[in-house]
């Protein structure tokens, strides 16, 4: 699901998790394995029955103490849950940034950010232990107020009991027992109370983790959006309509076609994006699509050039659905892209870019990576291999195709990496692919034997290239050039040098490029 999510948010919600399960795993073994709370409630209930056997009289003060400590459970229930929520939130900060700040070690060396990030982590530390001094004062007022609950209701009992034996109205062993039976309900209501205020810091983290693993939270605007449509076209008079959130997923879930007729449109059909606006969700206020109108010819490759900032790479990001557009649609061979299922829509989708992950496992692994074992043999692997160029350098690894390639692919060249990426983007075999300044960070040698598996891969396949570097793009069939969200000019290249405009511009200033 997390590919679904803002970039920023990822490591947030890793985060999050992991505080959440250790909360909750911490609930699970206090209240289950050790039955604290079964055994709390049981002790309640036995002590309750044989207090109100051994006298009716003194019901009334019992019936005080628990209301009282009723309506203490109650104030304590609503009032923690805030502090709750932000002590794990600032929890989650905590093993973000170290998590963050491990991961790009090498960048905080080399600017020499330890000292940043040490701050950044002690202030974090720092609001952690607030948070803990708050929901600790938090737990203790509401265990003092219990207790002076208990004890006033015990003193209650002391005074009315007291009156009825000097009255002779209740034995005196009968009052001894009741007190001693009112300390075992004490205590037992005390765990009780601690069970249900753990309990409430529970729901917080399940509320969290459901919100990470159900997908139907993630789709609802896109379901929305989508059952409107349905709606629409289904009946002149229903604008307006409103759905419940139920209907509309249940109404989305049946919209959705199958894969097969997913690739076989994508196979045989243009991609269109008509009238695409759209904004990222941490900044709602800035349009970075305006409008943008593009069809990404079947079978052909369209280049998509522009200034820094166009947004050529948020378009990639609508393509690959790790985004939805906020107006306008995105089409295949006419067929609006939601109706098909993010899964099944990213088997349609290979993407490669600049810097491309590998994952620790071995090369043959990350080159059959997303495709099932019994699908995929090694004669297959070898094949795409030798295809994308890489087949000479992997078998001069040590272990050739079992060659671990370490964390990220960390033991291996920028074009290595590149070119393994295509191997596996050549296996998948997708009817649409995606570059994004694929070729940018290499070197000319490298560029040459990953441009050359580029063009094999490109090869009857729906394509889009993004790129600074006019001169790798000048063959595409189509070069549309955007500019504010918007794409200003389409044509070849030769169309677009003719006509003088923005395009002719940028080729003048690369001019040294094409010589
Ligand atoms: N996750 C994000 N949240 C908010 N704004 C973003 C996000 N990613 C990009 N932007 C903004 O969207 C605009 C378009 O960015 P985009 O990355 O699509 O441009 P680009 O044309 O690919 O640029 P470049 O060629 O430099 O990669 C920029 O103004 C950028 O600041």
């Amino acid at each position: 699901q997390m590919v679904f999510f803002d970039r920023h948010k990822v490591g947030e919600l890793t985060g999050l998790l992991t505080s959440d399960l250790g909360s909750l795993k911490g609930v699970v073994s206090d209240n289950i394995s050790r039955d604290r709370g079964l055994r709390a409630f049981s002790e309640i209930t036995g002590t309750l029955c044989i207090l109100f056997t051994l006298s009716t009289e003194l019901a009334p003060v019992l019936g005080l103490l628990i209301v009282s400590v009723s309506v203490i459970v109650a104030i304590f229930k609503r009032s923690t849950v805030p502090t709750f929520k932000s002590y794990g939130i600032v929890q989650a900060h905590i093993s973000d940034c170290v998590s963050e700040t491990f991961s790009a070690i090498r960048t905080v060396r080399s600017f020499g950010g330890e000292k940043r990030q040490i701050s950044m982590f002690d202030n974090l530390a720092l609001s952690f232990q607030n948070s803990g001094t708050k929901l600790g004062v938090l737990k203790a007022a509401n265990e003092s107020l219990t207790r002076v609950v208990v004890y006033v209701s015990l003193m209650a009992l002391y005074i009315l009991g007291g009156s009825k034996v000097s009255a002779g109205k209740l034995s005196i062993g009968t009052m001894a027992s009741f007190i001693g039976y009112t300390f075992t309900l004490t205590f037992a209501v005390q765990g009780a109370v601690n069970t249900l205020g753990d309990l409430r810091g529970t729901f917080a983290s399940i509320e969290r983790i459901n919100s990470v693993l159900s997908a139907k939270d993630i789709d609802d605007s896109l379901a929305y959006g989508l059952a409107k449509e349905l709606d629409n076209k289904e009946t002149e008079d229903s604008n307006g309509r409103v759905h419940e959130k139920g209907t509309v997923n249940t109404r989305y879930m049946s919209a959705l076609k199958s894969s097969s007729s997913c690739s076989d449109l994508a196979w045989s059909g243009d991609i269109h994006l008509e009238d695409v606006h759209f904004s990222y969700p941490l900044r709602s206020d800035v349009d970075v699509l305006n409008g943008l109108d593009l069809v990404i010819e079947c079978g052909k490759v369209t280049a998509l050039v522009g200034s820094s900032g166009a947004g050529k790479s948020t378009v990639v990001q609508l393509l690959a659905r790790y985004y939805e557009p906020t107006q306008g649609r995105i089409t295949v061979a006419g067929e609006d892209i939601r109706v098909f299922d993010k899964r099944e829509w990213s088997q349609i989708v290979s993407l490669v870019n600049q810097d491309p992950v590998l994952f620790s496992a071995s090369v043959g692994e990350n080159i059959a990576y997303g495709l099932p074992d019994d699908v995929v043999s090694k004669d297959e692997i070898i094949k795409a291999a030798k295809a994308a160029n890489a087949h000479e350098f992997i078998i001069s690894l040590p272990q050739g195709y079992d060659t671990l390639v370490g964390e990220r692919g960390s033991l291996l060249s920028g074009g290595q990496r590149q070119r393994i990426a295509i191997a596996r983007a050549l296996l998948k075999n997708a009817p649409f692919l995606i570059l994004d300044e694929a070729t940018s960070a290499l070197d000319t040698t490298s560029e040459r034997l990953v441009q050359e598996a580029l063009d094999l891969l490109m090869k009857g396949r729906t394509s889009l290239v993004i790129a600074h570097r006019l001169s790798t793009v000048q063959n595409a069939h189509r070069i549309a050039v955007c500019s504010d969200g918007k794409i200003m000019e389409l044509g070849t290249h030769a169309e677009l040098v003719a006509k003088g405009g923005s395009y002719a511009a940028l080729v003048g200033t690369q001019r040294l490029a094409f010589e």
